[in-house]
């Protein structure tokens, strides 16, 4: 049994060593980090100086001579007793996960006793002035050095590796600014409300969690990304013997109130921490999130709901199940007009006398870097959609880093093709029922609205012809995708591309009605509308619907139009 020395009740003089002040959480994080094989940071080479390797010379080896090295023999008394009938050299040489400790006779450093390697999560304490407690494979040594001085050089070598932690899959794909001011966005009440308030996306999942309780009833469930916890709830509320609700932000704490409030603290376990970080203490039969971003995959959170199947039991379900990106060809002038002429504003040769046309071709780019959220009547789609399926059972997370999406439109209408228009549907399978939560143009709408993305060249296409191409989405350390789109004209040489930045988007969504895109009367609207009034239901209906398309039920003061950076799911 491994000693953990959280637990040694010290004696005067006994200092616990900093740098391994959490040791079990590192050690808990550690574990399936190695097992996914994650890249150990190190900076160390064995060739750096000793400023920075804790003390390895350039060789990357050092040496503690005359080191008296104990075990301990009767851990209820913490006795120990001397390992070695005389005391011996430690050798430490640089490894990539550490350092390999080596234990010699002192005047025969070729004879090794024994062998060890000392890891960022090697629990380890200094005891008093010249010894050095540590916790390595089984063996719980106590290390007697010769000199106080002695003692802190093996300190520092030990302080060095605990630096060494590796680095979670989440830190590893994003940059620490983009992840601090996600978590913050989302520690919001107010943001978390927002999403809670999508009274289509929140019902659904009830529903879906609901007309699902044989998926529930006594089962296990993790909650990824749990928030408030309402999903949470949700899977109590169907039945769920055990829920472990995991939340990376400080909405952790607010869960908890929650869960405490409602008393179901014997239900809801709120655990603080990121799923690629934390560990859960069994396997579940249940994996409930809600990960989607713009565009599905925006946030790359569908990479943290993907991780998390780790811990889920083989044929385990998981809630939703899969996720379909829809993309279309559009066309809309209006829209298109509007970024061209704000691009033109430096197009001016004197403005307040100053020539800002050098700068027209950047602009131009910023603007058709946007994709564009808001909403639209799906009839300036131009073909029927391509459906990319993301399976959330069987992809990886490592299937998101370049999602490379072939493109093939039977184009229906003729016109100007001015970019390919975005949405997608998420499907529950539950062994009750199947339930779909759409964001769809034809859906009602959601705080997801749906993306367009323009080509600054837009293309004139006819009926009959066939637009081929691709879309690109390359993940970045922001949490985000660049989106290149790629599109042709089969047999001829027309083609159009773009590349766009998905984090940065342009929120256009106005909670204006939807216009019918222009030329799609095909009777006279006005004799339409006054024909309605010849009928008492007639009249109730104009009166209800003069405004055009209703808002589905979302207004926007269910929904807060809100245009801070990570507005990106919200
Ligand atoms: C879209 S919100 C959903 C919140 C809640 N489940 C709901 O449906 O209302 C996603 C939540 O996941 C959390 N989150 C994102 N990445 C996470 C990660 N890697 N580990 C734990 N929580 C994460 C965010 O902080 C945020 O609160």
């Amino acid at each position: 049994m491994a000693a953990n020395f959280n637990n040694i009740v010290v004696n005067e003089g006994v200092e616990r060593n900093n740098s391994s002040s959490s040791l079990n959480s590192l050690v808990s994080s550690g574990r399936h980090s190695k097992n996914n094989s994650e890249v150990f940071i190190i900076t160390n080479n064995g060739e750096g100086s000793s400023a920075n390797n804790g003390g390895l010379g350039v060789n990357g080896t050092c040496n503690f001579s005359g080191v008296v090295v104990s075990e301990v023999s009767d851990e209820t008394n913490l006795k120990f007793s001397s390992k070695y009938k005389n005391s011996c050299t430690l050798i430490c040489i640089y490894d990539p996960q550490g350092v390999i400790l080596k234990i010699t006779e002192e005047n025969n450093t070729s004879n090794v006793l024994k062998e060890y390697l000392l890891a960022y999560d090697t629990e380890s304490a200094q005891i008093g002035r010249q010894t050095f407690a540590l916790s390595l494979d089984n063996d719980n040594l106590l290390l007697r050095f010769t000199s106080a001085y002695e003692q802190q050089r093996f300190r520092k070598l030990v302080d060095s590796v605990k630096h060494l932690r590796p680095k979670s899959v989440f830190s590893q794909r994003t940059e620490e600014s983009s992840a601090s001011q996600y978590f913050q966005f989302y520690g919001y009440l107010s943001q978390q409300q927002n999403m809670m308030q999508d009274y289509v996306r929140t019902s659904t999942y009830q529903r879906a969690i609901l007309g699902n309780s044989i998926d529930f009833h006594n089962k296990i469930v993790l909650d990824v990304g749990a928030g408030s916890g309402i999903l949470s709830f949700f899977a109590v509320q169907a039945g769920a013997a055990k829920v472990y609700a995991i939340e990376a932000s400080n909405m952790a704490q607010y869960a908890q109130q929650l869960v405490d409030s409602n008393n179901v603290q014997e239900k809801i376990f709120v655990m603080p921490g990121k799923i690629e970080e934390i560990d859960i203490p069994e396997m579940v039969d249940v994996i409930i999130s809600e990960p989607m971003g713009y565009m599905l995959y925006n946030e790359r959170m569908l990479e943290t709901y993907l991780h998390a199947r780790k811990w889920l039991k083989p044929n385990g379900k998981m809630f939703p199940t899969h996720g379909d990106l829809h993309i279309a060809p559009f066309s809309d002038e209006s829209l298109y007009s509007e970024q061209y002429n704000k691009a033109n504003f430096w197009y001016q040769s004197a403005f307040h006398g100053v020539d800002l046309t050098t700068l027209h071709k950047e602009g131009m780019k910023e603007y058709f870097r946007q994709p564009i959220v808001d909403t639209f009547d799906i009839r300036i789609c131009m073909a029927k959609s391509v459906r990319h399926v993301c399976d959330f059972i069987r992809d990886n997370e490592n299937d998101l880093h370049n999602i490379d999406i072939p493109l093939q439109f039977h184009i229906l209408q003729t016109g100007i093709c001015h970019g390919l228009a975005f949405w997608f549907d998420v499907e529950f399978c539950g062994s009750n029922q199947q339930v779909w939560l759409s964001t769809s143009p034809t859906a009602p709408l959601t705080h997801w609205y749906q993306v367009r993305c323009l080509l600054p060249m837009p293309i004139f296409i006819k009926q009959g012809q066939i637009l081929t191409g691709r879309v690109l989405l390359e993940a970045n350390r922001r949490q985000s995708y660049d989106v290149t789109i790629d599109l042709h004209i089969e047999g001829t040489l027309i083609s159009s591309s773009n590349t766009l930045d998905l984090k940065n988007p342009y929120f256009r969504y106005t909670g204006a009605p939807v216009q019918a895109p222009p030329g799609t009367s095909t009777q006279s609207p006005s004799e339409q509308y006054w024909s309605q009034l010849d009928n008492p239901q007639g009249a109730r209906n104009a009166s209800n619907s003069s405004n055009g398309m209703t808002m589905n039920g979302l207004s926007e003061t269910s929904m807060e139009i809100s245009h801070t950076l990570m507005n990106t799911h919200n």
